[in-house]
């Protein structure tokens, strides 16, 4: 993840090369860092941060607290961003010895600029850093600040979410190719069909239902569609895979 939001940034030039610095102590990702952003710094926290005025913790939400266990005062002044799931401001701030904390759930398709991010401030946050946030943030999709308590349902749609969709798409695919046509047409195809869908629903402001009716005539192929869906529990499977996925959040928290 902490590659996506960092590889959307420097694409979407709010953030140059040289003003990042990155630390990861695993040798093949320090390999990727290298050969895929070679502008970008690999450094130790114990130089990297000093140095900085904002630090993102994209660690596993187990790794958070280690991370910012250093010594007294090592984190004053900086603005403490993590993006780990269920990580709860009060732990951050405990953790940073201050409340100029965010906790940030990105997701994926930030990579292209497509992302969506909420966001939730401690208590030290400030109006210019809200603004930084919305900067970083926004450069890569959409931005959008919530309370706390909304953040392990944020999780479980959008935050798991790109997941979710990528599995309705191999599953549209799999549908062609079960009915005769050439795997990559029917990659091809259904990407094309949940990306235009999107882009109606957002550009038109309708409702997907009225979409969705608009598609289906009556007694014809849509409708048959649309039934066998029903009959296989696909909207209860959605709605149960958030839920699932929020209550994970929580316990991770
Ligand atoms: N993968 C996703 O779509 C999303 C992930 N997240 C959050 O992002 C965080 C990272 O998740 P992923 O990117 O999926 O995991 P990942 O395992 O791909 O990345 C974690 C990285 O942290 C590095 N790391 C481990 N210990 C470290 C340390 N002490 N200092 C610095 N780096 C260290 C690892 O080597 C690894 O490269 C998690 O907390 C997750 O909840 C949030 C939103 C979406
Ligand atoms: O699966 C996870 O725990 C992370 C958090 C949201 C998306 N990926």
């Amino acid at each position: 993840m902490g590659r996506a939001l960092v590889g959307g940034m420097l694409a979407s030039d709010v953030v140059q090369a040289d003003q990042i610095k990155v630390v990861e102590p695993n040798a093949e990702s320090q390999a990727w860092w290298a050969a895929n952003q070679p502008g970008v710094a690999l450094t130790e926290l114990a130089s990297a941060v000093p140095a900085s005025s904002a630090v993102l913790i994209a660690v596993k939400p187990n790794v958070v607290s280690k991370v910012l266990d250093q010594p007294n005062g090592f984190w004053d002044g900086k603005l403490v961003v993590s993006i780990a799931a269920g990580v709860s401001l009060e732990t951050l701030s405990a953790g940073a010895g201050h409340g100029r904390v965010v906790r940030v759930m990105p997701n994926t398709p930030s990579l292209v600029g497509a992302g969506a991010s909420a966001y939730c401030v401690g208590s030290e946050v400030t109006q210019p850093d809200r603004q930084t946030i919305d900067t970083l943030l926004g450069a890569v999709g959409l931005a959008v600040e919530v309370e706390q308590s909304q953040m392990d349902a944020v999780t479980g749609l959008s935050g798991s979410g790109p997941a979710y969709v990528c599995l309705i798409i191999e599953a549209l695919a799999d549908g062609g190719v079960a009915s005769g046509l050439p795997r990559s047409l029917a990659m091809k195809l259904a990407t094309q069909t949940v990306l235009g869908t999107a882009q109606m629903i957002q550009q038109t402001g309708r409702h997907p239902a009225e979409l969705k009716d608009a598609v289906a005539s009556p007694g014809g192929t849509t409708i048959a569609g649309l039934n066998a869906l029903e009959q296989n529990g696909v909207r209860g499977g959605l709605i149960a895979a958030v839920n699932a996925a929020t209550a994970r959040s929580k316990e991770l928290g």
